[in-house]
């Protein structure tokens, strides 16, 4: 059987995109992005999707884009942050070696004021996060062989972290 060699999961912000990247050139394997299938597949962006067509249908898009990719893909995976709300999802999941990115609330504010076309993050961004935090924290602790955490972090030191976490060599 083939399976990513790592699957990135964690809040919006905290860096799957980014650390997935460098984890990838670091391995000499490719890198993957499920919201990045899905705008590919769709031909429109994850805001128009959840506008047009609501968070239940994105959900659905983005279990059939792990389905594919945790069935296609050997390098470095990441997921969206919501990914983990699906429980089609999560099953797909078991037996990975998922990698859950943390950060505190008051880091995910900071990053995330910064940037970001967010749609779950549109009304008060803080309490968004406390709410959205509690209610995800445990899915990502559960799925996750690896908890690392990117507090206070560069992404260039989140990704040793995450290789000397699974003991990973490089290429
Ligand atoms: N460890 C880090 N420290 C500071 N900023 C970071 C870190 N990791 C990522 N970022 C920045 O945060 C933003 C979101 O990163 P991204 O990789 O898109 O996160 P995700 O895919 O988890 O939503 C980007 O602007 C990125 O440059
Ligand atoms: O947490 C979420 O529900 C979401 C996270 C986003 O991905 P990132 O975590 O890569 O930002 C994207 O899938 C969508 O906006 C919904
Ligand atoms: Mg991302």
């Amino acid at each position: 059987m083939t399976a990513p060699q790592i699957v990135l999961v964690g809040p919006m912000g905290v860096g799957k995109t980014t650390v997935g990247e460098l984890l990838a050139e670091r391995l000499g394997t490719g890198f993957r992005d499920t919201d990045a299938d899905i705008v590919a597949a769709q031909g429109r962006s994850i805001a128009d999707i959840f506008i047009e067509e609501g968070e239940p249908h994105f959900r659905e898009l983005e279990r059939q884009a792990v389905r594919a990719a945790v069935a296609e893909h050997t390098g470095v995976l990441a997921l969206g942050g919501g990914a983990i709300l699906d429980e089609g999802t999560r099953a797909l999941l078991a037996d990975h070696a998922v990698v859950y990115l943390s950060m505190d609330v008051e880091e995910a504010v900071k990053r995330t004021g910064l940037n970001a076309a967010r749609p779950l993050l549109a009304v008060n961004p803080r309490r968004q996060w406390r709410e959205l935090m509690e209610a995800r924290r445990h899915l990502y602790t559960d799925a996750a062989r690896v908890v690392v955490a990117t507090d206070g972090r560069t992404p260039e030191e989140v990704t040793q972290a995450v290789l000397d976490a699974l003991e990973l060599k490089e290429a």
